[in-house]
């Protein structure tokens, strides 16, 4: 499969990895030094493209590959203001899109981990539930559009929170996501349960950017062929 690879950046690099271990070929990689070869002539000539650039070029880029009707793996985070509007345009135009906050195949599992918790511990009245996310000091968006998924994920089980706030003070149904930057954190993610009594937490810890970077191809290999809106749910699940 020919993969063209959209920010050629700190994943765009990992997935170049993979793809090639995996058979594939990248005949087109975009970065902010050739934006003259990011054509529909080029992009036309790929079966897939997977996108890792910046919050504020993912709409635009999706539209790209649209126009070239080529199906489009996103991992960029931060863009989902326009989520809606993407998807009817998808829909209209008859394309292809997979959207994951996070293309780990162990995030993903750790999604479904987190629903099943927070449907246990809505029974229980002494606990309060906070979310922690941890990344490198290059990161744009915050919080992380993982812990949006785990946020969202929690409070679609979780009767006591109805939405999320990110490092501000919260009122006892809103739900706290705390930020941190350090150096070099591929990417932390824990939700805790306290009470006076004790704590319950579970905790997703990225090594490195491989697990990323393989889901990402993992995904553009199961949309090159097929028409419509994907997550990694269909991946992992179907
Ligand atoms: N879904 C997931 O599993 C994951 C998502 N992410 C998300 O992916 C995104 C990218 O992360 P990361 O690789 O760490 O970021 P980097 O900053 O390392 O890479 C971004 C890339 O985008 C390129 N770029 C800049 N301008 C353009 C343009 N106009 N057109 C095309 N490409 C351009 C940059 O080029 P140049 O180097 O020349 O400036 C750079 O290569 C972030 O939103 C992050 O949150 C990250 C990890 C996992
Ligand atoms: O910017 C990153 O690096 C990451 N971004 C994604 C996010 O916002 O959740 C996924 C991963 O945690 C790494």
């Amino acid at each position: 499969m020919k993969i063209a690879i959209i920010g050629y950046g700190k994943m765009g690099k990992e997935i170049e990895k993979i793809a090639l271990e995996r058979g594939h070929s990248v005949p087109l990689k975009i970065s902010s030094q050739n934006l003259k070869e990011f054509s529909k002539e080029n992009l036309e000539k790929c079966d897939a493209a997977i996108d890792f650039t910046t919050p504020d070029l993912a709409v635009g880029n999706i539209y790209k590959c649209f126009d070239a009707n080529l199906p489009i793996v996103v991992g960029t985070t931060g863009w989902y203001a326009s989520f809606n509007e993407v998807i009817q345009k998808c829909a209209k135009h008859n394309q292809t899109i997979l959207h994951a906050t996070n293309c780990s195949l162990g995030v993903n599992l750790f999604f479904e981990l987190n629903k099943k918790l927070a449907k246990l511990m809505s029974t229980q009245n002494d606990y309060d539930v906070k979310i922690e996310e941890i990344h490198h000091t290059q990161k744009l968006d915050a919080p992380s559009g993982t812990a949006i998924t785990l946020a969202e994920g929690l409070i679609e089980n979780y009767s006591q929170k109805n939405t999320w706030k990110c490092d501000q003070e919260v009122g006892e149904n809103e739900l706290l996501i705390n930020a941190i930057r350090e150096e070099n954190v591929p990417g932390t993610h824990a939700i805790k349960y306290s009470s006076e009594i004790d704590e319950i937490e579970i905790k997703h810890t990225a090594h490195n950017r491989k697990g990323f970077a393989k889901g990402a191809v993992i995904a553009a290999e199961y949309i090159a062929n097929k028409k419509g809106v994907f997550s990694m749910n269909d991946v992992l699940f179907n």
